[in-house]
Order: C-alpha cells, then structure tokens, then sequence
C-alpha cells in the first residue's frame, strides 16, 4: 500500500493559492508596492485647518443636549437584548453549524439574504462559514414604515442566481409572522430547488401565524429567540431607521406610537 498522504480538501480554502501574513512583523510579500503619497497639491485641502475641522468625529459629550438626542439612534432604544459581543458570538456559533452541513452537501449551496433586513447578519455570517458557496439576494417588503405586516409581502427584486436543482439556504434577519418567509419559499420551490434551509438571527414564535415548511432536507438554524417586543438594530428596522446599531434592542414604542397616531 502506497505511504502518501492525500489531503482531502473540501474548504473554499482549497482554491486559495496562498495567504500572505497578516502580522507585520513577519516578512512582507516581495510584490506589493508601497504607494507613493499624493503630490503636494492635491493634499491641500486635508491641510486647510477649516476642513480638519469639519471632519473631526463630534462627539455627543460635544453637542447639546438637546442636539445630542437628534444625532444618535441610541435614543430610541429602551433597553439592549444582545450586545454586539453576544450578537458575534452566537452568529460564530451559528456559522460553525451551517458550515459544517454545508461541507457534507455535494455541491455549492446558494445563500439567498432577504434584503434589506438580513444585510449584517448575511456579511457577518457567510465570511465565517468556511465551505464553497454562493451569494445571492432577493428583496422582500411587507412592513412598510410600520411595526405591523400587511399580511402581503412583495418580491421586489430576484434572485440573478439559477437555483434550479441547487441547495438553498434563506438568510433573514427575523421570522415574526412568518408570511414572508411562507412566501418566499414557495417562490423559491418554484424555481426548482432541491432543498430549502432557513438560517433567521432572530425567531419571534410569539407572534407566528404561519408555518413555515422547508423543503426536502432542508434545516432552521436560528440565532436567538426574540420576545415580542419590536425590535431594531443589526439590520432590523423601524422606517428605515436603525439598522447600522451594532446591537439589538427594544425600539421605545413612543417612537411608533406617536408615527401611527399621525
Ligand atoms: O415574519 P414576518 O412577519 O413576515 O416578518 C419578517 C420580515 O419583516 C422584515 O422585512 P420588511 O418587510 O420590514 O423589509 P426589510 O427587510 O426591508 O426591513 C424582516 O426583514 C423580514 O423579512
Ligand atoms: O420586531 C421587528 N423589528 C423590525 N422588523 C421586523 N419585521 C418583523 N418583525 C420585526
């Protein structure tokens, strides 16, 4: 019997010709070349001593009170359910359970991130799954500005992807009523694929009113169970709003209630 080694790939890491160190202190790729700085006169206006001004962070602690309020999102928010440590740390946990199914599949999965809530979760998630995928969006809307679904999603935009025949994974940011995701996979199923998972960050099952129903041996992975609460941050939204809060929290219900009462 022959005394070699086959190293079996199965990782994306497997078509990288090379990684070059990340740390400085060890030896710098012969090839890359250190930029020359700009000409003296195109630095001029990051010299003006008006503009260093202007593009100084301002920080709250510098505004009025009054202004401080307007400026950070953080002042709609009653009350933090996960941190952006526990955010990161489950979505590593979630990540490593999706990664380790999607490896066992014969062929490249396509993960298809629910626009525009998904956003963070979707970055975050797929640069830690360390399998060959592929990465597509479809746009799905049934909340409008509101905290209430209008019962009808709308695809709004579609996959550029072919899935026919494929393994799909369905990122969102949170499974509430259901009707969405409901929708969504049989769009999905029409267009012929093989299996349907769904990886949500956020499961609210208090306020479900559909079932959801995966197709062939598709999974639920999900990061954290939501209380019924309506909540913003990590590309959740309320109007638009909130989505860059590294964080969830509770959004203040003054902040809706005093909308719908317009
Ligand atoms: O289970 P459901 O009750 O259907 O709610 C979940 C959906 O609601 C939100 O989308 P939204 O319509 O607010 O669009 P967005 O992703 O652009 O925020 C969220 O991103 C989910 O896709
Ligand atoms: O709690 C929520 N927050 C933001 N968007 C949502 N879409 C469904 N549920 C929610």
């Amino acid at each position: 019997m022959s005394n070699i080694n086959m190293v079996v790939t199965t990782t994306q890491d497997s078509g990288i010709l090379a990684r070059f160190p990340t740390n400085p202190a060890s030896s710098q790729p012969r090839n890359i070349v250190t930029p020359t700085p700009p000409p003296a006169h195109q630095r001029l206006p990051n010299k003006s001593p008006a503009l260093r001004a202007r593009h100084r962070p301002t920080t709250l602690a510098a505004l009025p009170a009054a202004a401080a309020v307007m400026v950070s999102a953080e002042a709609g928010i009653e009350r933090v359910l996960w941190t952006e440590a526990e955010v990161a740390a489950r979505v590593g946990e979630v990540a490593a359970e999706l990664a380790a199914d999607l490896r066992a599949l014969p062929e490249p999965a396509v993960v298809v991130g629910v626009a525009t809530g998904a956003l963070l979760f979707l970055a975050d998630l797929v640069r830690r799954v360390d399998a060959p995928l592929a990465v597509d969006f479809v746009r799905v809307e049934s909340y409008g500005g509101g905290t209430e679904s209008s019962g009808k999603p709308r695809i709004t935009a579609d996959l550029k992807v072919d899935i026919a025949g494929k393994h799909v994974v369905v990122v969102e940011d949170i499974v509430d009523t259901g009707n969405t995701l409901s929708c969504l996979i049989a769009h999905l199923e029409k267009k012929g694929a093989s299996s349907i998972s769904v990886c949500t960050f956020l499961d609210k099952p208090a306020r479900r009113k559909v079932d959801i129903q995966l197709v062939g041996d598709g999974k639920f992975y999900s990061g954290f169970e939501c209380p019924d609460y309506f909540v913003v941050g990590y590309g959740l939204d309320y109007a638009e709003l909130y989505r860059n809060l590294p964080y969830v929290g509770v959004l203040k219900p003054e902040k809706y209630k005093k909308d719908s009462s317009n």
